[in-house]
């Protein structure tokens, strides 16, 4: 016993001089920046650990990060953690934000972010030449035939749900989540003009051959990302129930893909003419565009990675941001009705089609607000490939503004900082969406909610063009208020139903909303 307490002894103090060694290493290789000593790492990394409800250092960061900068004097701070986790600068400064994005040779990402390639490697899993193959083979892909499909299609859909139970028959309705409703909208807007696949709004989402409609098989597999992102492998082969079913679910989409892709090749390698309706589709581009590039083009399980990313990116996001646009205009009503008058001047009662989109800039406008106050990638992490230094306004409390960040460290692009960072955007917290019509074009270029560089959101004008024509018709159609309990205002209403739960995106759930028809 004795003998094993002393060799425990041992390997906790030769554990602890590691580790001071490493905080030393931390302090002295990142440079001008205000430290702040941690127990652990403050990042979603960790936050997974920590149930639902108890202390969570990610999102106590995230939600109260622009009194952690204030408190520091400056907008980047290094986390040290003395027991568990990495040395990060967290960085609310959009300007070095900025200069993140845009070097990616400095600046790739390191190999803690790029596991979700459980489906196989793609765009948000890759650096350097791999990153630059699938980019190339891909992007084509986002072009403006698809733009005016998924207006379209987000047309249709809206028809679809106008007529459905819900809807059709009454003048109010009260929706106590109408996250399902966006959630809905946006899954199969994505299967549509991703994968040519057109179902039914109030129908499931069924494939011969798969016992489960597919809706529910994907907004589960997104659920549980995180803990998939986090767990190692093999803790999802445990036989364990729970575990062995949300296992399933992932078999269940992986299967679903692998046949897609292999009926899709067989189909284009017949297919003599490929400018059919059915190759416009993403899906279909991509496979196209992978087998012209022969032994250069993508792997069966590349182009599966990366459907699975537009399936999980390409709803998600879309359908959070578009109910916090809608809770916001609940709570500012001169702003929605501001809206709802530019919306009937630009297209009275007739319908909306793609053309429109740019007179409805307006709207637009409520979308990156929404998204600016609540952006969806709260966080992305980028390591420094070489010792660098960067300038960048308010970074220091000196005022020197350059910091020093030696190779290997990281730093964390806090979203949430960046996108509500008084000095770029004044009076951060209030919803307006009229900051968006300024001329100043540092608004647009500090605004990296879609990130920015070479790497930006593919899917960037898909998810406006989808918003921009959901929120144009359930705008004209009908009012959106916010149900306060007595003696609430809207903005303490917001408070109690916008409740941020930061996993793999920052989510806004249970969102209750009343409607009237106009
Ligand atoms: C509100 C909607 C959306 C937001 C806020 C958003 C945000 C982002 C952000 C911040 C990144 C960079 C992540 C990083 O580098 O760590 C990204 C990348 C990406 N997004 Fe989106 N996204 C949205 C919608 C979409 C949609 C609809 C699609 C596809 C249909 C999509 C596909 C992608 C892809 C493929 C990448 C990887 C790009 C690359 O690394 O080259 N996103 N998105």
């Amino acid at each position: 016993m004795a003998g094993f307490l002393q060799l425990a002894s041992l390997g906790l103090g030769l554990w602890l001089v590691r580790r001071a060694l490493y905080v030393y290493k931390a302090i002295r290789n990142i440079r001008g920046i205000p430290v702040y000593i941690s127990l652990i790492e403050p990042s979603s990394i960790c936050s997974a650990f920590f149930p639902k409800g108890t202390w969570n250092p990610r999102i106590t960061h995230a939600w109260d990060h622009q009194e952690r900068y204030d408190e520091m004097g400056a907008e980047a701070i290094l986390f040290v953690p003395l027991f568990f986790g990495v040395a990060v600068v967290h960085s609310g400064s959009p300007e070095l934000n900025r200069q993140l994005y845009t070097d990616i040779k400095t600046w790739p990402k390191p190999a803690r972010a790029l596991n979700l390639n459980f489906m196989g490697e793609n765009l948000l899993t890759l650096n350097g030449e791999d990153w630059r193959k699938h980019r190339k083979i891909t992007a084509p892909a986002f072009d403006s035939q698809i733009y005016a499909d998924v207006w379209k299609v987000t047309t249709n859909l809206y028809c679809q749900m106008m007529n459905s139970e819900a809807w059709k028959s009454g003048d109010q309705h009260y929706f106590d989540n109408f996250n399902d409703i966006t959630t809905r909208l946006a899954l199969l807007v994505i299967a549509a003009c991703g994968f040519n696949m057109n179902v039914p709004w109030d129908g499931p989402f069924l494939r011969e051959g798969f016992e489960e409609p597919l809706d529910s098989v994907i907004v589960r597999v997104c659920k549980v990302l995180l803990p998939r992102i986090v767990f190692p492998d093999w803790i999802w082969k445990a036989p364990i129930k729970g575990v062995r079913e949300l296992q399933r679910s992932f078999l269940e989409m992986q299967r679903f893909l692998d046949l897609e892709i292999e009926a899709k090749r067989k189909e284009l390698s017949l297919e003599k003419e490929h400018d059919t309706a059915e190759s416009k589709n993403l899906f279909s581009r991509v496979v196209l565009a992978s087998q012209t590039e022969g032994a250069k083009g993508l792997t069966h399980e590349e182009i599966r990675g990366n459907l699975f990313i537009y399936l999980f990116a390409g709803h998600e996001t879309t359908a959070h941001t578009l109910v916090t646009a809608l809770a916001l205009l609940a709570a500012y009503q001169d702003e929605q009705e501001r809206v709802y008058r530019h919306i009937m001047s630009v297209a009275g009662d007739r319908d909306m089609e793609y053309a429109d989109y740019s007179d409805l800039t307006p709207v637009l406008h409520c979308f990156y607000e929404a998204l600016r106050l609540y952006p969806l990638a709260t966080n992305s992490l980028r390591i420094a490939a070489e010792d660098t230094s960067i300038t960048a306004p308010g970074l220091t409390k000196d005022g020197n503004n350059t910091v020093f960040i030696g190779k290997g460290f990281e730093v964390i692009v806090d979203m949430v900082g960046s996108t509500r960072n008084a000095r770029n955007f004044p009076d951060p917290i209030a919803f307006k969406p009229r900051r968006w019509e300024s001329a100043d074009t540092a608004v647009m270029e500090n605004f990296m909610a879609f990130s920015a560089g070479p790497r930006l959101c593919l899917g960037r004008k898909f998810s406006t063009v989808e918003s921009v024509c959901f929120l144009s018709n359930v705008l004209r159609d009908w009012r959106f208020d916010a149900k306060l309990e007595e003696g609430e205002t809207a903005t303490l209403w917001l408070e109690r139903v916008m409740k941020p739960d930061i996993g793999v995106t920052l989510k806004i759930d249970n969102t209750p909303l009343l409607v009237t028809r106009r």
